[in-house]
């Protein structure tokens, strides 16, 4: 199968449980819960991306042709030894295109694989760090993991049942838009009323990085 990515590069891991671990970053194309024109995006089911996931024109971008060839330009990004090979593949809704071969020749190059995905369709097994961001209005079936990250504040979502879900931590990241600083004040709330959830900043937008 041929995968289509908008851009590949070199970084921390900003968010979450892994923040400031190095990592590869793999934003494919394409998302299920918008088209990601802005002209859709008051319709759409997701209504807050901050991504540009449209196409493949991205730095690193492209259509690989297969699972080798991607995974081994991830290998040229990664650009050291095989220590704590760390690849994240985001999107974008990343599991449209994950496969078994895909899975499989990340691990043959020494790669721990992350997952960033929305929860509407089920995580490939194989993948090593599940971190699902449920969004309010869609069915979420992936309820298990390694890491939630709730994008806060969201109207219509309810947390006493994401707590019910099988989800070893939880995170509450504030919403990037025009009300950045209410919104890091609201996740601040919910982290200091809910132990159950620890706040995650964006630290790569905080640090300038990608
Ligand atoms: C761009 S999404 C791609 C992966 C997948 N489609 C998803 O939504 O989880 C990557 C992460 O950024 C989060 N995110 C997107 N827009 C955001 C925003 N405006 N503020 C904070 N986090 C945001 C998502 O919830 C998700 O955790
Ligand atoms: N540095 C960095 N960390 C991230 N964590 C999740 C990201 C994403 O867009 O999925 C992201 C991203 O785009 N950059
Ligand atoms: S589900 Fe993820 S990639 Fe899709 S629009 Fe929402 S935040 Fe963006
Ligand atoms: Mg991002």
């Amino acid at each position: 199968m041929t995968y289509a990515v908008k851009e590949m590069f070199l970084t921390l891991q900003g968010e979450g449980v892994n923040a400031g671990a190095r990592a590869v970053f793999v934003r494919f194309a394409g998302c299920n819960l918008w088209s990601g024109r802005e002209q859709d995006r008051a319709t759409a089911v997701c209504k807050f991306c901050d991504t540009d996931f449209v196409g493949t024109d991205g730095l690193g971008g492209g259509k690989f042709v297969d699972a080798d060839a991607l995974a081994d330009a991830v290998v040229g990004h990664w650009a050291a030894g095989p220590d704590r090979r760390f690849v994240v593949l985001t999107g974008g809704e990343p599991m449209l295109q994950i496969d078994d071969a895909l899975v499989d020749a990340l691990h043959a190059r020494g790669f721990r694989i992350a997952i960033e995905s929305n929860g509407t369709l089920p995580a490939h097994p194989g993948i090593d760090w599940v971190c699902i961001s449920p969004k309010a209005g869609s069915d979420v079936v992936q309820r298990s993991g390694d890491e939630l990250k709730l994008v806060w504040p969201q109207a219509g979502s309810d947390l006493d049942m994401l707590e019910s879900w099988d989800f070893a931590n939880f995170l509450v990241q504030p919403m990037d838009d025009a009300n950045g600083a209410e919104n890091v004040r609201a996740a601040t709330a919910l982290a200091m009323a809910r132990p159950r959830w620890r706040l995650s900043l964006q630290t790569h937008k905080l640090l300038g990085l990608r």
